[in-house]
């Protein structure tokens, strides 16, 4: 017996406000989280000024203000790691680029801005078991390459019990950020109606696999199709942001692989306005354990999604 008296009893423990704080998160804690707050918030002209300057460098400005490199998102991932890590040891994040975060010094406060207390509702307590954060720094890198900076975004969801709960995509070189918040709101609209007897579908530019005939198959020869680069991209070309450099269509299809932190945000946003990204076969993707989704994907918004579903040819994984 005297070996077990140095324990602390369960109930002590699960009572301690320290306990708690460390198992539990305030969604909008994470809605705000530092490294991408001010751009949530609707623009990059504070950051500059932040305590912890260590996001990226100012290029130059647009008239849109300062353009952030991309290599300060990268950079980002590092922090975004430590920090999160460092805060809230059991959530899980996954991202695409690892970086080495020792000595990172950067601490979290964890204040929630008032402009998102004021427009997110308290009540959002998680258990940190059940949170899973997917990061993608970089998409469209391919474009990136070639200097099609347009297609270029960084993204983070938050996904609760695989369920994609918290979207935010950002746009480095004009400065755009969109994001949604299932149940809460979001900060872009959809389009006023969406032609989905003949949809224009925007589809992969540089992984398009055989989607050019999947579309032809599903809603006919004549069908507009525009390949653009970036997943982030793609989504944002559904709905009616106030970013000019952007493309429209009225469906963004899929048919190759691809991983989940470059659809995860694009999924919370469009869920956050009713909007729908499943796999081909009209599945639900789950947004916790292995990275990759194998189903392809099909996303719309103010559409019958599951008559979209109807109308694609059959699909297999393996013959894209
Ligand atoms: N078949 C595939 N395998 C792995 N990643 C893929 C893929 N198809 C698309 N992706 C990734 O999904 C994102 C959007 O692709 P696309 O621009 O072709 O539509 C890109 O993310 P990254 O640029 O972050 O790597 C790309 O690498
Ligand atoms: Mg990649
Ligand atoms: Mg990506
Ligand atoms: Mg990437």
């Amino acid at each position: 017996r005297a070996g077990v008296t140095h324990h602390l009893p369960r109930a002590y423990l699960v009572e301690s406000p320290l306990f708690r704080q460390k198992r539990t998160v305030d969604l909008r804690e994470l809605l705000a989280f530092p490294p991408w707050s001010a751009a949530v918030q609707g623009g990059w002209e504070g950051e500059e000024d932040q305590e912890d300057n260590t996001r990226g460098k100012s290029k130059g400005k647009t008239k849109k203000g300062p353009v952030v490199l991309t290599l300060g998102d990268l950079n980002c991932t590092a922090r975004c790691l430590y920090l999160i890590k460092n805060t809230y040891p059991n959530i899980q994040v996954n991202s695409e680029e690892h970086a080495n975060a020792e000595g990172e010094a950067t601490v979290w406060t964890r204040i929630i801005p008032e402009e998102i207390l004021a427009k997110i509702s308290g009540g959002k307590e998680v258990p940190a078991e059940r949170i899973t954060v997917w990061i993608d720094p970089l998409d469209a890198t391919q474009e990136y390459t070639e200097n099609l900076q347009k297609y270029v975004t960084t993204m983070v969801c938050v996904a609760v019990d695989g369920d994609p709960v918290i979207g935010v995509i950002h746009k480095p070189f004009t400065g755009y950020t969109a994001w949604g918040f299932v149940g809460e709101g979001s900060n872009v609209v959809p389009r006023a109606s969406y032609n989905t007897n003949f949809p224009k579908v925007i589809v992969s530019r540089s992984h398009s696999g055989k989607v050019k005939s999947f579309v032809q198959v599903a809603f006919g020869n004549n069908t507009e199709i525009i390949p653009a680069g970036g997943a982030g991209y793609k989504v944002l070309a559904l709905l009616d942001p106030t970013d000019e450099e952007q493309d429209t269509a009225d469906i963004y299809i899929h048919v190759t692989y691809i991983k989940k932190w470059d659809i995860c945000a694009g999924d919370a946003i469009l869920r956050s306005l009713g909007g729908q990204m499943t796999t081909l076969k009209g599945e639900q993707i789950d947004y916790s354990g292995t990275e990759g989704n194998k189903g392809g994907l099909l996303a719309s918004i103010k559409t019958d999604h599951e008559a979209l579903v109807k109308r694609l040819p059959p699909w297999e994984e393996n013959k894209q």
